[in-house]
């Protein structure tokens, strides 16, 4: 039997178990079978044209949004709304067959857009582009799920299963599990919160499923079976997603309504621009990016506003240091910061300092 029949045969049985008490166990151990021979796809032999024609594009600017979707959903006619390169976008499904990088200019910060073929149902399993396009979206700060608003909800639930599949978690966060395979002593397994999805026996039977007989293994949250899989499986990516529903202009005001009250959702139309400001701040909300803007010693100057720092939310003074040249953290004496990251304006701070969004600072070095 191959990987793929396999798959199916497992994904059967699971669809056929009832879920209780009683069959606990067994779909543990079903979803553990399942998750390997899914790696053990992945993995499997390089397809020749998993690499090439316009794939492998370079990162470039402060991070990158991949926009993934069906097809003709409108993915290229919004990179041609968003930035000034273009991608052709026509009425027939596949209009765009290759990876199209544009770029944003949104509060001072360059953001790599990528416009992609679109998915079918199976990409996961190399269908059309799938793997190709999953693998690009992997490697992008967050994903724009594009859909089309007249679809209704079916596009959305496919998606988010086709990525799951290939271990990507949307709007998700990595379990809060400690996990460490040993050499001996057995299963150690131990949690600081009542555990409702599983206990210990279940975790050895996951655990042995993958050939792993001594572990220390600590839930410091309350974890599913899933979830527990996904830690031992360890090649997983946690990004933020933004459901864009496009071509709001074709549907009823009641039913714009209804979608733009779901979870990350936001409601657009390329056609008529309605709503692509917001888009961009939604955007700049997940990929959680900061402006920092740096201020010269001496004299009265103001600070260079036209020509902030790009940084990451939860970024230090040590993160701005290396931002601005590498060696400046090693000759730092301290920093002063206006804004709201301090008590006081400005304020002294060290290296370990956390930065906020329109912090001004000044860098004084020994
Ligand atoms: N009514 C309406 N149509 C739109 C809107 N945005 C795009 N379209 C149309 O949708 C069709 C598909 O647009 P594309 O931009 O080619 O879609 P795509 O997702 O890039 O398609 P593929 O590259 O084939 O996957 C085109 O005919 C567009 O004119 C919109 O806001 N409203
Ligand atoms: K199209
Ligand atoms: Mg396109």
């Amino acid at each position: 039997m191959g990987i793929l029949e396999k798959i199916s045969e497992i994904e059967k049985e699971i669809s056929r178990t009832q879920k209780n008490k009683a069959t606990e166990y067994h779909l543990g151990l079903l979803k553990a079978k399942l998750a390997k021979y899914r790696a053990q796809l992945l993995e499997g032999p390089k397809s020749s044209s998993a690499k090439g024609e316009g794939f492998d594009v370079m990162k470039s600017g402060d991070a990158r949004v991949a926009l993934i979707g069906f097809p003709s959903v409108g993915k290229s006619t919004l990179l041609n709304k968003l930035t000034s390169t273009f991608s052709e976008s026509a009425s027939y499904e596949f209009t765009t067959l290759t990876c199209i990088p544009g770029v944003i200019e949104h509060n001072g910060a360059k953001i790599q857009l990528l416009d992609l073929p679109g998915i079918i149902e199976g990409a996961a399993q190399g269908k059309g582009r799938g793997r190709q396009v999953i693998a690009v979206g992997r490697t992008a700060d967050v994903v724009l799920m594009m859909l089309d608003a007249t679809k209704g909800d079916v596009q959305r639930a496919l998606l988010k299963a086709e990525l799951e599949t290939v271990g990507i978690r949307l709007n998700a966060r990595r379990p809060n599990i400690y996990f460490k395979p040993k050499k001996a002593g057995g299963l150690h397994f131990n949690a600081t919160c009542p555990l409702t999805h599983v206990n210990e026996k279940l975790i050895q039977l996951i655990l042995h499923e993958y050939k792993i007989f001594n572990a220390e293994v600590l839930f410091r949250e309350d974890c599913t079976a899933d979830e527990f899989i996904d830690v031992i499986t360890g090649n997983r990516v946690y990004l933020p997603c933004i459901y864009v529903y496009n071509k709001i202009d074709t549907i009823s005001i009641e039913e714009v309504d209804r979608i733009a009250r779901q979870p990350h959702s936001i409601v657009i139309s390329c056609n008529l621009d309605l709503n692509l400001d917001f888009l961009l701040d939604k955007v700049w909300e997940y990929l959680a990016l900061i402006r920092i803007y740096t201020k010269k010693r001496g004299g009265d100057q103001n600070p260079d506003f036209g020509d902030g720092l790009i940084l990451r939310n939860n970024a230090t003074v040590e993160h701005v240091c290396h931002y601005i040249h590498r060696t400046i953290a090693n000759s730092f004496k301290y920093a002063l910061i206006w804004g709201t990251s301090t008590k006081f304006n400005p304020q002294r701070v060290g290296l370990s300092h956390v930065v906020q969004d329109e912090d001004v600072i000044q860098i004084v070095k020994k």
